[in-house]
Formats: structure tokens, C-alpha cells, sequence
């Protein structure tokens, strides 16, 4: 079937979108244990750039497990699905010339090296939310810990199911002594030498 799928060359491109929006667009993508703080930090990232001007999209799980992958469960193999697509779905926001950031718990290694092969290595950041289990089971924001504990939730990350902590992400950030607008700031100076403005002339 797939080689009967013969891509069609449209005229506005990737570079055309971002010269347009006058920056270039790339994936800010959080990666760390439920509760950790991913969301939290990538929501004050994204009101800074938006202030100065930037496009920006936020995927998390609110509009894609409630969406696209509401087919998907916690099972390893649809956690990989589920990654697989949201790169895919990335992939085309940096089409559309937007900063993209990402929050998923995203644990295994191997799918987050499938994102950087999706997107292509220069336009990924990888950002990793280092916070202790012990530290997200107290915070327990959605209770979903004290449910794990429980048995009432199988294969959670952290306490049944592995997580697996990046090597050598771009940016580390120690949640358990900082505050939220430290973490969002750490986030920002890294960011913002990335970011390529550029005239629609
Ligand atoms: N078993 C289990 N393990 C981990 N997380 C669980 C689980 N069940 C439900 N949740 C809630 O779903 C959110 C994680 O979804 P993700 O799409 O980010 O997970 S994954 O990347 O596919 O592993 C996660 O959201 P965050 O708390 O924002 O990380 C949880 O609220
Ligand atoms: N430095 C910090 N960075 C991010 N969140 C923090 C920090 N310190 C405390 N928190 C709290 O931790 C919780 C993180 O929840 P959330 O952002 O939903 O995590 P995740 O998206 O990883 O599941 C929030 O209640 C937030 O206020």
C-alpha cells in the first residue's frame, strides 16, 4: 500500500512559513514523571514566547489522550504508539512554522529517540523534569499515586511500569528546589538563542 503514496509537491514551504512568521520553529519537548512539573513549566515557557511575539502550540495529554490517541492505553506498546503519533503531529506544527512544546511522561528512551529521528535532531530540545518519585507521589496532584498504591491503576510510571531518565537531555531541571518561574526561566535562556528571527521581506 505505502508505495502506491506519492507525496504531492506543494509550493508554500516549512522555510516559507517561518519567514513569514518571522522565526524559525522547532519541538520543546518535556519529558518526566507524572507530577513532576512538566505541564506547570511549559505552560509560563509558552506565555513568554507568546508575549514577545512568538507562535507557539502546547500538545499535552488533555488534547491528545482526550482526542487523537483516545484509542490508547498505558501498555508499553501503545505508550510508544501514542509518542509515535505526537511526533508526527509535531512534525507538521514545525511545518506550519509554530514553536512547539510538548509535556509527556514519554519513558522510554527508545521512543523519545523515535521523536528526534521524526522531527530530525536539530529541531528537538529535549527537556528533562527531574523530579524524585518520592517528591511526585507527595505532590499527588491528581491522586493518581495514591490510586497506584492502591492497585486501583496498573502500570504507573514510577511505580509499575519504568521510567526511564534521559542520558544527555538539552536542559535538566531540578524541580524540588526551584521555583516554577526559576524552571520556566532556565527554559527560556535556553531557548531563546535557538530561536532565528527572521524578515518576511
Ligand atoms: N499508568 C499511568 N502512568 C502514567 N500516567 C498516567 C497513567 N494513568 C493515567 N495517567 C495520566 O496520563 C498522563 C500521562 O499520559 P502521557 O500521554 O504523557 O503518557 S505516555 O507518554 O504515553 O507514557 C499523566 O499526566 P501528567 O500527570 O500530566 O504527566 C497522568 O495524569
Ligand atoms: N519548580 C517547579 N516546577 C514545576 N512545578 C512545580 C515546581 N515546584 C512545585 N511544582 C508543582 O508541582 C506540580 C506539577 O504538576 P504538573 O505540572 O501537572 O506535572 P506534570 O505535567 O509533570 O504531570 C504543580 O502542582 C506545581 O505547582
Amino acid at each position: 500500500m505505502k508505495e502506491n503514496i506519492i507525496a504531492h509537491d506543494y509550493q508554500i514551504s516549512r522555510k516559507d512559513r517561518q519567514k513569514y512568521n518571522q522565526h524559525n520553529s522547532f519541538l520543546i519537548w518535556f519529558t518526566g514523571l507524572s507530577g513532576s512539573g512538566k505541564s506547570t513549566i511549559a505552560n509560563v515557557v509558552e506565555q513568554k514566547l507568546f508575549q514577545q511575539g512568538i507562535k507557539t502550540y502546547t500538545l499535552d495529554g488533555d488534547n491528545i489522550r482526550k482526542g487523537i490517541n483516545n484509542d490508547l492505553t498505558f501498555s508499553p506498546e501503545d505508550r510508544t504508539e501514542n509518542i509515535r503519533r505526537i511526533a508526527e503531529v509535531s512534525n507538521l506544527m514545525i511545518d506550519a512554522g509554530v514553536v512547539t512544546l510538548a509535556a509527556f511522561v514519554s519513558p522510554y528512551k527508545k521512543d523519545r529517540l523515535n521523536i528526534k529521528s521524526i522531527v530530525k535532531g536539530d529541531n528537538f530540545i529535549e527537556i528533562y523534569v527531574n523530579t524524585s518519585v518520592e517528591e511526585c507521589e507527595r505532590r499527588d496532584t491528581k491522586g493518581l499515586y495514591k490510586k497506584a498504591r492502591a492497585g486501583e491503576i496498573k502500570n504507573m510510571t514510577g511505580i509499575s511500569a519504568p521510567y526511564e531518565a534521559p542520558v544527555a537531555p538539552d536542559i535538566e531541571i531540578k524541580t524540588e528546589n526551584m521555583s516554577v518561574e526559576d524552571a520556566a526561566n532556565q527554559v527560556v535562556e535556553y531557548i531563546l538563542p535557538k530561536l532565528k528571527l527572521l524578515s518576511n521581506e
